[in-house]
């Protein structure tokens, strides 16, 4: 397999996810994603952004073999996904669907947390092992007999991620994980993702949550109408007028606040309310108080 330079540290490294010039047809000719290129390596969160229909589930699909590429080749951790079958490829990508209800079947939330495990045909033992790890991290102990059906929306969903935990997959797929979620639910995903990188997992999220992308301060993958239109750290593609207007995109409020307002360095692009307030700590700018309003 060819090695591929890292844009950052000069070391040679293989993408764990390695997209080469894919397009997608779906039977009736909708060209869902054209000539997309795209690496993704070990301990990278990646958001993948984009107005609907702009290909991005269609994308991501490809990533556990629930789509194969019309043309082009995809690779995930070296095994050509054409090639794999998809029971294997969901042992190394987990798919946390956006609707949780689609993913959770069985009676008992314990039950849903070793489905993947015993799916992949793991010895009791080791199921044992990984349920309990997931337990622990999502702190389910008093819920295992409940069923996830009687559990508001915010908690089916963690029922999903933990059962996707469980399985431990190298990467793990979030698709729109803060839709329906209240702002507490929003700020669970945020701490989840986190959680997930500490674990040394690759988070790849399809969202149109710009709030959550800014405070994830991530890689950032724009699509639009079928291709990549973009990718970069969210700093430099929320900066860039053209692409966000191409992709009918807007950046955080508080970006767009912060570009409006000449006190603020404007080589910089601000994605949080606590950015802008470093700034103005380091700044002394006293003409601004910084605290809460009373
Ligand atoms: N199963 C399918 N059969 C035919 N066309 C499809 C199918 N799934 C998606 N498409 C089409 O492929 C294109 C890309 O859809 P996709 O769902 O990948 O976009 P998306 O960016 O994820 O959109 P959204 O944000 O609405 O979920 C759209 O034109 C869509 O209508």
């Amino acid at each position: 397999m060819q090695k591929q330079v890292r844009p950052t540290g000069g070391i040679e490294v293989n993408p764990y996810i390695s997209v080469k010039n894919v397009s997608h047809v779906y039977p009736g000719g909708v060209k869902a994603i054209q000539d997309i290129n795209l690496d993704i390596h070990e301990g990278e969160v990646v958001a993948i952004l984009g107005s609907n229909g702009s290909g991005k589930t269609t994308l991501v699909k490809h990533f556990n073999g629930l789509l194969t590429p019309t043309t082009g080749e995809i690779t995930i951790g070296g095994l050509n996904t054409k090639k794999e079958k998809i029971a294997k490829l969901s042992s190394l990508v987990g798919y946390v669907f956006q609707n949780p209800n689609h993913q959770t079947f069985l009676p008992t939330v314990g039950q849903e947390l070793a489905y993947g495990c015993k799916n992949l045909k793991m010895d009791d033992e080791e199921i044992e092992t990984r349920v309990q790890k997931a337990i622990e991290i999502f702190e389910l102990e008093d819920q295992l007999e409940d069923n996830p059906f009687d559990l508001n929306s915010s908690q089916r969903k963690e029922v999903a991620m933990a059962s996707i935990m469980a399985v431990s997959p190298k990467v793990i797929v979030l698709d729109e994980p803060t839709t329906g979620q209240d702002h507490k639910g929003c700020k669970r995903v945020l701490e989840l993702v986190k959680m997930f990188k500490e674990h040394g997992h690759i988070v790849v999220l399809i969202t149109h949550d710009m709030h959550l992308i800014g405070e994830l301060n991530c890689r950032t993958v724009v699509m639009n109408q079928s291709q990549k239109i973009a990718d970069d750290h969210a700093k430099v593609v929320f900066s860039d007028k053209s692409i966000m207007e191409e992709a009918g995109l807007q950046p955080p409020q508080i970006t767009t606040f912060a570009n409006q307002i000449s006190h603020f360095d404007s080589n910089q692009t601000y994605l949080t309310v606590d950015s802008i307030l470093e700034w103005m700590d380091s700044n002394q700018k006293e003409a601004v108080k910084v605290g809460s309003r009373s």
